[in-house]
């Protein structure tokens, strides 16, 4: 036996109503809505002159009413479309979907009036002829916020019944959402949701309301009343100017006014497959990749919404998008899009002609295109990581830090002898340590620690050999360390000894080589498997015995950093000189603090204690030569 749903009216009805919006002010919305479809269901029935006005007017009990001149309803109609949830005259019936024209179709936008409003009224006069050539009736749909509804034909002079051909909804304000159908609001919201669309829109306001009145299109009705038109308005990047900078300025101050910033530039946006149009503003400040980019979205001319996200690929994250659509399916709710592949294509297409702008912007070295490059530059990045043609781009064009100061990949080559390799650290701090060091050595080094470029490096290496670019390993700076003389090693063999052991608590190694530059006195060293170690050391040491001794397990004898000692510089020559050994190990201890500062790691308080005792020896050293150090400095 197969059997049917049965539904609970008014959890469907409060769902609908109240559950599927984020907020009630898209109520305005939904009835905005249903008037334009009507109007457009009318053109077809009628021509394109037929008429195409929708107001809103305040009423004196606080409620609303909106009237259209669109196709309006029969008492059948009215019977099946209103008084069933889900049912739509704007699908197509064989294919279940929406049909292209009508923003609406499923058949539950007027139970979001049920947000603001216990009861909806709607009275209407049908443009639809019967057969005989006679009007049909107009009539009258009462809903209530319980699911129950009244419905009946009314007499054609009856004052609530419209004039003309159309419809006129009647909100009563709900307890406590009086405000939502205050006049101002109302206008407020209209105006937002609806002045783009291609019918007359037009608001009744109270003239000692509405200080803007006296210069607004619109004509007195009435005693201190005026309708003020909403409406009307051509797409900004669609209408006319007299020359290009006349747009320029438009679109300029358009972007100014609804989304608040100068743009740096503006791409127009045109993809006619999704019946879409618009204009991509570049921000005029970087933002962070992870910021999400929010668009301003009008479908078929109404607001979709002004956040809308996940429309344009994720690296375009440094353009807002202000554009109408007329192909993209919004969700039920109509607050976001809905993901099939026709705004996945949109995406595409959209991404296509942001990367055409980007690329030549950047091709042709304008200082359009060096401003965007300079605000924008980790965009660029993000879409050279994916994209080839940005990445033979940016190989030419993105600055990188190196050791001959920000330059691109093409100018440090060009500072370097013909045929040199470039190198690559993958972290700032291994930056800073090496970069002195190779920077005398004159090996190019850049700075690949920043965000996207270690991947961007990488890429650029495989993609061009010719730039001989690859990370930098410690053979390569070992072998800028050249061994001392056996002469000289023999000399200094007892101070390194007793550095090397004053050194051992910091689980430090002590080695000398010459190298240059000898402003330098001394470099640590140090790969990530030995950074590993130290930590395992580290946790040992905190361990309680057993997980102690598990990790104990795991870490082998050898020291995990290397402080090398540049034998050519003078202070590091002073202290293989001396023999006191107080000096040798307070500077062993200074110069062990310098070197980890210099490498960029922060200083841990048993380092930054050391650098204080050590510095207090020396001081005491110097003031007090010939004494023995005080005994609770050391
Ligand atoms: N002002 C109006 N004039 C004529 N018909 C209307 C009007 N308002 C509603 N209707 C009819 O009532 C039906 C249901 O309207 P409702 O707003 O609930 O859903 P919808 O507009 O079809 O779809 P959606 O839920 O996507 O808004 C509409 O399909 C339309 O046929």
């Amino acid at each position: 036996m197969t059997s049917t749903f049965q539904v609970d009216l008014h959890g469907v009805v409060d769902l609908l109503a109240r559950h599927l919006y984020s907020s009630p002010r898209v109520y305005l919305r939904e009835l905005l809505q249903n008037g334009v479809d009507a109007i457009t269901a009318r053109r077809g029935l009628a021509g394109e002159d037929a008429p195409a006005t929708v107001r809103l007017r305040p009423l004196p009990d606080g409620g609303l009413e909106v009237a259209d001149s669109g196709v309006g309803l029969t008492l059948a109609e009215a019977g099946e479309l209103l008084a069933t949830i889900g049912r739509s005259s704007k699908r197509d019936v064989e294919l279940g979907t929406g049909r292209e024209e009508f923003l609406g179709q499923f058949g539950i936008g007027l139970l979001s009036a049920f947000m603001v409003a216990d009861e909806i009224e709607l009275t209407s006069r049908s443009a639809r002829r019967h057969d005989d050539g006679t009007w049909p009736a107009p009539v009258r749909w009462r809903g209530f916020a319980d699911g129950s509804y009244e419905l009946a034909e009314i007499g054609p002079d009856d004052p609530a019944a419209p004039a003309e051909p159309g419809s006129v909804v009647r909100l009563r304000p709900r307890r406590d959402m009086e405000h939502w159908l205050a006049p101002a609001t109302v206008t407020a919201l209209a105006q937002d949701f609806g002045s783009l669309l291609p019918v007359d829109l037009q608001v009744e306001v109270r003239l000692d309301l509405d200080a803007d009145a006296p210069g607004s299109p619109g004509h007195e009705d009435g005693a201190g009343t005026v309708w003020r038109r909403l409406s009307g308005h051509e797409l900004p990047w669609k209408e006319s100017h007299a020359t290009p900078a006349e747009r320029d300025a438009a679109l300029t101050r358009y972007a100014e006014q609804t989304l608040g910033f100068t743009p740096l530039a503006r791409i127009d946006l045109d993809i006619p497959v999704a019946g879409l149009s618009g204009v991509a503003y570049v921000l005029p400040a970087a933002v962070s990749p992870t910021t999400p980019s929010s668009h301003r979205v009008y479908l078929k001319r109404m607001l979709l919404g002004t956040k809308v996200d996940d429309l344009l690929p994720p690296w375009a994250f440094f353009v807002r998008c202000v554009l109408d659509a007329s192909a993209l399916r919004p969700t039920a709710s109509r607050e976001g899009l809905y993901e099939d592949e026709v705004l996945l294509a949109t995406r595409e297409a959209l991404g296509a002609q942001v990367r055409a702008w980007a690329l030549a912007a950047l091709a042709e070295d304008s200082p359009a295109g060096r401003a965007f490059l300079r605000v924008h530059h980790l965009a660029v990045r993000a879409l050279a990581l994916q994209d080839d043609d940005m990445l033979d781009l940016a190989a030419r064009v993105l600055p990188f830090e190196t050791t001959e100061g920000t330059g691109t990949l093409t100018d440090l080559q060009a500072a370097l002898p013909e045929g040199a390799r470039l190198l690559w650290t993958p972290s700032v701090e291994e930056f800073r340590r090496v970069a002195p060091v190779a920077a005398a050595q004159g090996l190019g080094l850049v700075n690949g620690g920043y965000v996207y470029d270690a991947d961007l490096l990488e890429r650029i290496s495989r993609r061009f050999p010719r730039w001989r670019l690859s990370p930098v390993t410690s053979s390569d700076v070992a072998q800028a360390l050249l061994e001392v003389d056996p002469l000289r090693e023999l000399e200094i063999a007892g101070s390194v000894q007793a550095i090397d052991a004053a050194l051992a608590p910091q689980d430090c190694e002590v080695i000398v080589r010459a190298f240059e530059p000898s402003v330098l006195p001394a470099m640590l060293l140090h790969d990530r498997d030995g950074d590993h170690e130290r930590e395992t050391r580290a946790t040992v040491e905190a361990a309680d015995d057993l997980w102690g001794q598990v990790l104990a397990g795991l870490s082998g004898p050898a020291r995990s950093r290397q402080l090398v000692l540049n034998d050519t510089n003078g202070t590091v020559r002073s202290l293989l000189a001396t023999t006191d050994p107080q000096v040798r190990e307070a500077g062993a201890q200074s110069l062990y603090v310098t070197a980890l500062l210099l490498s960029g790691r922060p200083l841990r308080s048993s380092e930054a204690t050391l650098m204080n005792g050590s510095l207090a020896v020396l001081l005491d050293r110097a003031l007090h030569p010939g004494t023995t150090p005080l005994e609770e400095n050391r």
